[in-house]
């Protein structure tokens, strides 16, 4: 995507692979494993070269062997039999160096992989792909390959290995019985094009059951990790959980099954005609050799040419049809780097906002099938002053902060920071001038610096910035007073590692250095008030977008951190998404969001006395704190007796 392209949703089907783009995704793979581990390659290569002459080697030396044999040649079989003995340990040594050697490869390749693929997902500017289940099956798929895509270069060379084999007893079988040759070889060719034609349906399968795989994957996530544990445990959901990764699993197995079974069937029938062709091959030799037309070593050498190009040939069909299938699903990968925007190589800047931010008839949804949000919002966010967006839950105040970030873009309307439209904006230029804090933050299972570092990475190394952050997000004491200060993993998930591996010593400060200690579990507030740290971190930004900060809060907690916030916004822009309508009382400019329009813009004090929805909302929260208030006030006053 270049940096105009809108961020649209994306809709893809079941992908159609042209022989062009296969033979671009090989090209992509061998230029990929190349790059990966060039010497090993080329080792590979060397030893399969060596393997794959040795059968024939050893056939001819047998054949000399034989002859002398029975022509009575005692003193010429020395030589062929130690060359047959040299061959065979050639041969088993370059079995034993080409296992490794492919491993190695393998693992370098499937490094390079990942590291491609996932650069490339997080290009991706917008969200709406990772809301896209084409897309996501495509990404599971594309992982697949990209954990073996050696196998691809590995396949290749067997199917060279097994060309070379065939090429050597096919000369040999053709100095036998040259229509016999042709007949053998020309039974492999419908048995590669019936192999060929099972892999597509192999690949097409696997792309139809990805949905079933991706839920099943869910359910043993569900299943398998703490998030989920307590509801599970206590709804007693866990044979209903299973059940449904069953059935998934199920849905898969049965398709994986047919698919087997027709392959089976398949392939025992060109087997069966395969040993037919064989048959005849050596009752033809042996009927020769009995009428004298073949010697001891002609016989020999035809059993062993036929065996050999069979085996080598069914060899080469194998290995050009698992190429093929690894080409298929390497596809995905090449489809999700190649749509991935270039990497940006100048920084990408976009101006200090001066006068404010406009959405002019801004109408949103989330796809041409979903219904609208935001139907028309025309809202001005004035440089230096604290919007609040309030309203009914689905009023649509997260979509709209989203759509501020450029997470998706407007279907109709426009975004205008000072006047230019955000669509003409670099994402990342954008984002680089906005701080947010998320009403879903995600709780990450790192250190607690970490955690806060995350929010502006540079500042990973700064333990002042860190800690001011932590201080103004009221979480400092709580970060220091864990077994390991800011160094505590803030996980109970992963192993614990040694204490004194990093060598700045224990609550240094020092960040996304893997330095993990005992793990801890924070609470939910606690969590809250990090992701707020981590929001602080970008306090100079020229927008500050605060989704729901404080719903974890304790009433002090919550005060206190919207007085540290006006402090430190002060004169600075921030809009501030909250069903708490005490804690947003303050801002400059409250708007009140309704089926997908501002119904109401007012300070707090005009919205009060206009009397509309805000002031109804308002009244309700309000009397829900006097109605708890009055006993609590008349237990502090005492009975009066
Ligand atoms: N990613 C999405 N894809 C499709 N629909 C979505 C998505 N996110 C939100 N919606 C829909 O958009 C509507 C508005 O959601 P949004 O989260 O913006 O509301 P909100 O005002 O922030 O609500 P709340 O006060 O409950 O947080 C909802 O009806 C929701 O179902």
């Amino acid at each position: 995507m270049s940096e105009r392209e809108p961020i649209s949703r994306v809709s893809e089907r079941e992908p159609r692979v042209t022989a062009a783009a296969l033979a671009r995704c090989a090209t992509r793979a061998a230029a990929l494993v190349w790059r990966s581990a060039p010497l090993h390659v080329l080792g590979y290569l060397a030893v399969t070269v060596v393997g794959a002459a040795v059968p024939v080697t050893v056939a001819w030396l047998t054949k000399a062997v034989l002859d002398g044999v029975a022509h009575r040649q005692t003193g010429a079989l020395l030589a062929p039999a130690i060359a047959i003995a040299v061959a065979g340990t050639a041969a088993a040594a370059a079995t034993h160096a080409g296992q490794y050697l492919r491993a190695e490869v393998d693992r370098r390749a499937a490094l390079d992989a990942k590291d491609e693929l996932f650069a490339a997902v997080s290009r991706f500017t917008g969200l709406d792909r990772f809301e896209t289940p084409a897309f996501l099956d495509r990404l599971r798929l594309a992982q697949q390959s990209a954990s073996n895509p050696g196998r691809l270069v590995d396949t290749a060379l067997s199917a060279a290995r097994s060309a070379v084999t065939v090429t050597g007893f096919v000369a040999s079988l053709a100095l036998v019985n040259t229509a016999f040759t042709a007949l053998v070889l020309l039974s492999a060719l419908p048995a590669l094009l019936i192999e060929l034609r099972l892999s597509r349906q192999r690949a097409a399968m696997l792309w139809r059951i990805g949905p079933a795989e991706r839920r099943e994957f869910f359910y043993a996530r569900l299943m398998s990790t703490v998030d989920a544990a307590k509801e599970i445990r206590l709804f007693d959901l866990g044979a209903f959980l299973r059940l449904r990764m069953l059935t998934e699993l199920r849905t898969a197995n049965a398709a994986r099954r047919r698919m087997d079974r027709r392959e089976l069937l398949v392939q025992g029938g060109l087997a069966g005609a395969s040993a037919v062709v064989a048959g005849a091959g050596l009752v033809w030799a042996i009927t020769a050799a009995g009428q004298g037309r073949l010697g001891v070593g002609d016989v020999s050498m035809f059993a062993a040419a036929l065996a050999g190009v069979q085996a080598a040939l069914s060899g080469l069909v194998g290995s050009g049809v698992m190429a093929y299938e690894h080409l298929l699903t390497f596809h995905h990968h090449v489809e999700i780097v190649d749509a991935a925007p270039e990497p940006s190589h100048r920084p990408a800047s976009l101006a200090p906002l001066r006068r404010g931010i406009e959405l002019r008839d801004v109408w949103f949804r989330y796809g041409p099938d979903h219904p609208w949000i935001l139907r028309g919002v025309d809202l001005f966010i004035p440089y230096g002053e604290t919007v609040a967006l309030v309203g009914r839950n689905g009023a649509g105040k997260s979509t709209l902060v989203k759509l501020l970030c450029r997470f998706y873009d407007p279907t109709r309307g426009t975004i205008l920071w000072d006047g230019t439209d955000l669509r003409d904006v670099p994402p990342e230029a954008l984002r680089a001038r906005i701080g947010a804090t998320f009403q879903d933050f995600v709780s990450y299972e790192l250190t607690a610096t970490d955690n806060i570092a995350v929010g502006d990475l540079p500042a990973a190394a700064d333990r002042t910035r860190i800690e001011r952050a932590a201080r103004d997000a009221g979480v400092h004491d709580t970060l220091t007073a864990l077994p390991h200060g800011y160094r505590t993993l803030l996980s109970r998930g992963f192993p614990l590692e040694e204490e004194g591996e990093d060598e700045e010593g224990p609550d240094s400060g020092a960040s996304l250095s893997g330095a993990s200690l005992s793990g801890v579990s924070l609470s939910g507030g606690q969590w809250q008030r990090l992701a707020l740290a981590r929001a602080f971190l970008r306090r100079d930004r020229d927008l500050m977008i605060l989704d729901e900060p404080s719903s974890g809060l304790d009433p002090e907690a919550e005060h206190e951190v919207h007085r540290r916030l006006a402090e430190l916004r002060s004169g600075r822009t921030s809009v501030v998404v909250s069903h708490r309508l005490g804690a947003v009382r303050d801002a400059g400019r409250i708007v009140v969001l309704a089926d997908g329009v501002v119904i109401e813009t007012g300070t707090h004090a005009g919205l009060l006395a206009a009397g509309g929805t805000y002031a109804r909302l308002f009244d309700r929260q309000a009397a829900g704190y006097r109605d708890d208030a009055e006993p609590a006030t008349a237990e502090a006053t005492g009975p009066s007796r």
